[in-house]
């Protein structure tokens, strides 16, 4: 962490500062269902309000196309005001007049969040003239958001080329904790990778079954994968044009050998629903009619027989729909054996992930695994090894 500039280094007194932080809370008819990222950013903005700076929070939620009030941010500035204990206004965009007149209203002290960032094409795109609309309403730029370091966009890379650019608290203490505990990590290493953001993130699989003894799959991800072995997944979700991709990790992790474990049976219903009738069928025999929603109790042990294998479980990615019972039960056999080796002294085990956060938290094991990162895709990535464009932009 020497590298970078960091709140010690700031002088934010009667500043506006710019603080880039991950609001992309997992969130089910308006409500938060896990309040982790948001628990994680307010040390960060504690400090700066502190120490007189005014906050200007920027974040994204979401993958809108454009304006989309249903991914507007508004209910989460009221939930980060609460953690905070403290008023937290919003502002209806995060550049132009809508931005400028609440950013000029604010106080030492005070706290603010702008409108999803990603409700502007510039922002993924990193369009100098949007960095500058951005960059016209701080003096300085923190970014606290390490979940999103991943992504090239204006407010988590742009930002830092054009005003003087700090790492934020959780970005040092994730950075520090990840390199502690996998710079060199113990083998053999198990990565558990699951979830729905399949196309985001299959490619990296490519470069981390080179890098690990073994790679469980499952959730959307394992779907995508069955479906490309040549099997029938009926409705399941997954991104069939990926199979070219999923072969090329298969022959990948064969010559690197890792060791794929894939689902042999899958939890079965006919909707995604709550309660939904389901059925447990093995892997080669699932109904055109039906989707694929956990992995089976056959997989489970399979899951739990490689974490008995691992010292090091690496974890992203939720093995089934989680959100919704009975298909938790995946997960959460899952998680609490990985909770119990690390507890027993025999496993080192580093989760990350909105989503996965949340689904530790469903079962009660997170404060039981030895490292939780709010990273997902940008966690993956780093483990692969690749330089995250918005950490290299803030080096001094
Ligand atoms: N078989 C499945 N069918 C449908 N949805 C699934 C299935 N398995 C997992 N999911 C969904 O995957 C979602 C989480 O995936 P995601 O890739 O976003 O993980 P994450 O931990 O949030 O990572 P990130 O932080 O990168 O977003 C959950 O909402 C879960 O319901
Ligand atoms: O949820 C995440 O992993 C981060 O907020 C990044 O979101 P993205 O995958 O939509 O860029």
């Amino acid at each position: 962490m020497t590298a970078f500039r960091t709140l010690d280094q700031a002088d934010v007194k009667g500043k506006c500062v710019l603080v880039r932080v991950d609001l992309n809370v997992p969130m089910e008819n308006g409500r938060i269902t896990d309040a982790t990222r948001i628990e994680r950013v307010l040390p960060t903005i504690r400090e700066i309000a502190d120490k007189g700076g005014r906050v200007i929070l920027l974040a994204h939620f979401g993958r809108p196309k454009g304006r989309d009030p249903k991914e507007s941010l508004k209910p989460v500035a009221e939930a980060v005001s609460q953690h905070l204990g403290k008023s937290v206004a919003f502002a209806d965009d995060c550049i132009g007049e809508a931005a400028s007149t609440p950013v000029n209203a604010l106080k030492d002290g005070d706290v603010l969040l702008l409108e999803n960032t990603r409700f502007h094409a510039g922002e993924e795109k990193n369009d100098p003239a949007f960095v500058q609309e951005l960059a016209k309403l701080g003096d300085l730029y923190v970014n606290d958001a390490f979940s999103a370091a991943h992504r090239a966009h204006a407010s988590t890379e742009g930002l830092a080329r054009v005003l003087p650019g700090y790492a934020g608290r959780t970005m040092q203490a994730e950075l520090d904790a990840l390199t502690k505990g996998l710079e060199a990590p113990k083998r053999p290493v198990v990565a558990i990778v699951g979830g729905a953001k399949v196309s985001t993130k299959i490619d990296l699989l490519e470069n981390l079954v080179t890098k690990v003894d073994a790679l469980v799959i499952g959730g959307g991800m394992a779907n995508t994968f069955v479906h490309a072995t040549g099997l029938g997944i009926g409705k399941s979700l997954a991104e069939k044009d990926l199979a070219a991709t999923a072969m090329r990790i298969i022959e990948k992790a064969r010559d690197a050998n890792c060791a794929i474990i894939l689902p042999v049976d899958g939890v079965c219903a006919y909707e995604f629903k709550a309660g939904a009738q389901n059925h447990t069928y093995g892997i080669d025999a699932i109904p055109e009619d039906q989707m694929i929603l956990d992995v089976g109790s056959q997989s489970i042990e399979r899951i739990q027989a490689a974490i008995n294998d691992a010292a090091t479980v690496v974890w992203n990615g939720p093995l089934g729909a989680f959100e919704i019972a009975p298909f938790d039960q995946g997960t959460v056999a899952a998680a609490r054996h990985a909770a119990q080796r690390t507890k027993d002294g025999k496993l080192v085990s580093v989760a990350g992930g909105g989503d996965t956060v949340a689904a530790l938290n469903h079962a009660g094991v997170a404060d039981s695994f030895t490292y939780v990162s709010t990273a997902g895709g940008a966690f993956l990535e780093w483990l692969e090894g690749k330089s995250l464009p918005g950490v290299e932009a803030l080096r001094a």
